[in-house]
């Protein structure tokens, strides 16, 4: 699925009134009718519903929805915020429409003395500012979001919530901007929702469809993509009858030192329990019969080292390798980093620890192969790259940094970024705030290493990866809860997840 820019939506926009039989003020009602619908199998009966509109089309759908609910029954009061000398032609259509409906309760906001007064009970239906906002709120406008914010009503937010940039391209002061309780969204996700601190101020979003037009949406460019369940089905390869454990590769996992040879054994689970045929652990020699013992399916290379990674013996049998789960940050172990990135020549997945090490040794970075998997959480990033300011921000200097180092970047978090050398970004679509525990980063870990031994191209073992992770999370948090979620149970399953995915 795109994420298009505000640009390219309002092209997809007039595309689809050039060839399709439907006019402006059509879509508009189609937008606004989708809207309602949504509206009417939530708002509770006798609700009392405000509606702000303001100039633009993002106003006028604010106009058409107030309508049908004023003609479901619903008691409206419609508050007209004209922030700009100029009203779009299709906004005069929509309110013209409403004062034709006896009763009907429009006002103009013409300062702060004609504000609406909230209630806490109250609906508030938010058509202040849509994809048009080009610039922070200023003057009316911000005390009107304030007003709407302090009333403790409910807030469903038209599109973008008014004061969000849709394609996050300026930082937003959260006074400045609506606190939706719920975003409806038209047609597509809008690339300011997937940032960690628009959370507040998009509430719940979804998306409604209003039938825009497919080519138009299938030829607009963008690097933006969210993976659907489809989009993750087709990248997974078929397993033939007569396949042996041969076929499936051989893995070598490296990581663990004293007091964290949990995170290896979590990573190694998870690899097994991901299709790989064979898998050998490489971990600091106190750990060897914990892994023997919690891991059997796995072979154990122990090192010389007691507590931590010295010296691995890479070899050509290993058809992929993973490093960094509980590796610890030994100066011993940057110089086993540094021997296994010179020799290594299979694909690898780097996370965790030897990221770290990474950072802090940034010679390293010149040593990394053509699409090797990193998988930084946000500190972790920020460590590699330096710090970011914002999402957008941190989102942009992962793009360049898989440009930099032609990578395949996964920058972690409730929608997981999955960047290509390219920079073309593919937002995970599965997960829940239940895998933020302990060790999930590892199971991750684990799947991608799996998957690169199996010969998955490494951006889709990366984007399957992600996306299986997610859905295990999903069904772990639908069996049990949220709470109950560890990284173990994230691997129980692992199995169902890989079951979903495949054809019936
Ligand atoms: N495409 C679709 O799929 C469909 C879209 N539809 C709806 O249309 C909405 C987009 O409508 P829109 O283009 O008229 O823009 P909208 O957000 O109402 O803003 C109006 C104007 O405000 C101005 N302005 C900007 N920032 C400002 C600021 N801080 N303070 C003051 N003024 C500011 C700016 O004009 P400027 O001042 O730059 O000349 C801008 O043009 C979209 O969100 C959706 O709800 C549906 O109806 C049908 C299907
Ligand atoms: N709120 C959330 N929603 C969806 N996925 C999440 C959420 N929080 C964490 N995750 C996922 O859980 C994993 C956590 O990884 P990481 O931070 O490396 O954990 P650890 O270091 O404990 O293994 C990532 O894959 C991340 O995408
Ligand atoms: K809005």
């Amino acid at each position: 699925m795109k994420i298009l820019s505000a640009n390219a939506i309002r092209k997809v926009d007039a595309y689809t009134i050039e060839h399709e039989p439907v006019s402006d003020y059509g879509l508009m009602q189609r937008a606004a009718g989708a809207l309602t619908e949504w509206l009417l199998e939530r708002i509770p009966s006798g609700t009392h519903v405000v509606v702000l509109a303001g100039s633009g089309n993002n106003g006028g759908d604010a106009l058409v929805a107030a309508r049908l609910l004023m003609l479901s029954g619903f008691s409206v009061s419609t508050y007209c915020c004209h922030h700009q000398v100029t009203v779009s032609p299709t906004c005069i259509i929509a309110k013209d429409a409403l004062l034709a409906i006896p009763d009907a309760d429009c006002k103009e906001v013409a300062g702060r003395d004609f504000f609406p007064r909230i209630e806490s009970t109250d609906w508030v239906i938010d058509g202040l500012f849509g994809s048009g906002l080009n610039r922070p709120l200023q003057g009316l406008a911000v005390d009107c979001v304030q007003l709407v914010n302090r009333s403790g009503a409910t807030v469903v937010a038209i599109d973008v919530p008014s004061g969000l940039p849709t394609d996050g391209d300026f930082v937003v002061d959260p006074e400045l901007c609506i606190h939706a309780t719920y975003t409806l969204t038209f047609q597509l996700p809008k690339l300011s929702f997937l940032f960690a601190e628009h959370e507040l101020l998009t509430g719940e979003w979804s998306v409604l469809d209003i039938g825009l037009n497919r080519n138009a949406i299938e030829n607009a460019e963008t690097s933006f993509h969210m993976i659907t369940h489809d989009d993750a089905a087709a990248l997974l390869h078929q397993r033939a009858k007569f396949a042996h454990k041969g076929h499936f590769g051989h893995a070598l996992m490296i990581g663990g030192s004293r007091g964290k040879i949990g995170a290896v054994v979590l990573a190694s689970r998870a690899c097994l329990h991901s299709g790989v045929g064979l898998l050998s652990v490489h971990l600091p020699q106190g750990g060897e019969l914990v892994l023997h013992t919690a891991v059997p399916e796995a072979m154990v290379e122990a090192d010389q080292n007691e507590k931590y990674v010295t010296h691995v013996e890479i070899s050509g049998k290993h058809n992929a390798v993973g490093i960094g789960c509980g590796l610890g940050t030994h100066p011993q172990t940057a110089k086993a980093l540094e021997d296994i990135l010179t020799r290594a020549i299979c694909p690898m997945v780097i996370d965790a620890d030897a990221l770290n090490l990474i950072a802090t040794h940034p010679e390293l970075k010149s040593l990394l192969s053509a699409n090797t998997i990193v998988t930084p959480h946000p500190v972790e990033f920020d460590r590699l790259a330096g710090k970011s300011s914002s999402g957008a921000e941190r989102l942009e200097n992962a793009r360049q940094w898989a440009v930099d180092h032609q990578c395949v970047v996964v920058l972690k978090g409730a929608y997981t970024a999955v960047i290509n050398a390219l920079g073309e970004v593919w937002f995970n679509s599965t997960g829940n705030p239940g895998m933020a525990t302990a060790g999930s980063g590892d199971v991750l870990t684990g799947i991608l290493l799996a998957l690169l031994a199996q010969d998955y191209d490494p951006f889709d073992a990366a984007r399957l990866g992600v996306y299986l992770h997610g859905l295990a999370g999903d069904l772990a948090s639908n069996a049990t809860s949220q709470e109950f979620l560890t990284a173990g149970v994230l691997i129980d399953f692992l199995g169902s997840a890989f079951k979903k995915m495949q054809k019936e």
